[in-house]
């Protein structure tokens, strides 16, 4: 079964393609990140996935009503600024509601938990900090529940403690085997490191073509680094996963 299908999906603006005939599926149990350079096209294919922009191809959740969308995929976008002063507890039980859930739905608590929030639960989100405001929003997109989860460049801003908690909780969702289905995780990452400790696959993405697809230590080759990115990284495996540090940038 797949939790997202994109067949040749093409976005066309005037003098680019910054989606150029790319085609995935997604399967329960993925968490996946989606890496590129700035501009490569990620933010561009996770709203042409979800049906936000027009764009030629098929992606299996474009054609969903919004109330059917909602119940299938969260989306946090990369966009995070909390305009409401209305409390951490309510914004985060937007998520439930978003999909005709009572705003006390059990997924709330948990989100809340899930992300360090619950002592934050009756402050005004607006009185927060930029990294705890994009807590807030991870957790109204857990909250929401669904069984697909796409997030786009979740931990910029983020101090490295929650760049981690946050991976892991991204990759806990993904390795739920509770719900009936499963469920999976696209998150678009700069963090080359974190994507490879914490993702089952990476996808990337250069020039709006999808260029390589699999297992992080497949992909993130040194002559891939050099030629997508433009870095050579110092690589190491521990046994706490693979660690790359970018060293210095080369002529791809
Ligand atoms: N509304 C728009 N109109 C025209 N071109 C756009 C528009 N939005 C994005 N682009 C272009 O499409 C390309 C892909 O942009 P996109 O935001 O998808 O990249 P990205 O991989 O998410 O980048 P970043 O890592 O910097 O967030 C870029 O060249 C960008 O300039």
């Amino acid at each position: 079964m797949s939790l997202l299908t994109l067949d040749h999906l093409t976005v066309r603006r005037d003098n680019t393609i910054p989606v150029n005939d790319v085609s995935l599926t997604v399967a329960p149990g993925e968490c996946i990140g989606l890496i590129g350079p700035n501009g490569a096209g990620k933010t561009t294919l996770l709203r042409a996935a979800l049906g936000l922009i027009a764009a030629e191809g098929h992606s299996s959740l474009a054609p969903l009503s919004p109330r059917a969308r909602a119940a299938r995929v969260a989306w946090l976008p990369q966009q995070r600024d909390i305009a409401w002063a209305v409390s951490v507890g309510h914004l985060v039980s937007l998520g439930a509601t978003a999909r005709g859930r009572r705003p006390d739905h059990p997924s709330v608590a948990q989100a809340l938990a899930r992300m360090g929030l619950a002592a934050f639960r009756d402050r005004p989100a607006t009185a927060l900090s930029g990294g705890e405001q994009a807590r807030v929003l991870i957790a109204r997109a857990l909250a929401q529940d669904t069984p697909l989860l796409l997030v786009d460049e979740p931990i910029a801003g983020l101090d490295p403690a929650q760049q981690i908690r946050t991976m892991r909780s991204l990759r806990a969702l993904a390795d739920d085997t509770q719900t009936e289905g499963g469920r999976a995780v696209v998150v678009s990452l700069h963090d080359l490191g974190l994507a490879a400790r914490h993702c089952t696959r990476l996808i990337v993405l250069q020039q709006g073509r999808l260029v390589a697809d699999g297992p992080p230590a497949a992909v993130l080759t040194e002559a891939r680094m050099a030629s997508v990115f433009g870095i050579a990284c110092h690589h190491v495996d521990t046994p706490d996963g693979p660690v790359f540090q970018p060293m210095a940038t080369v002529e791809p």
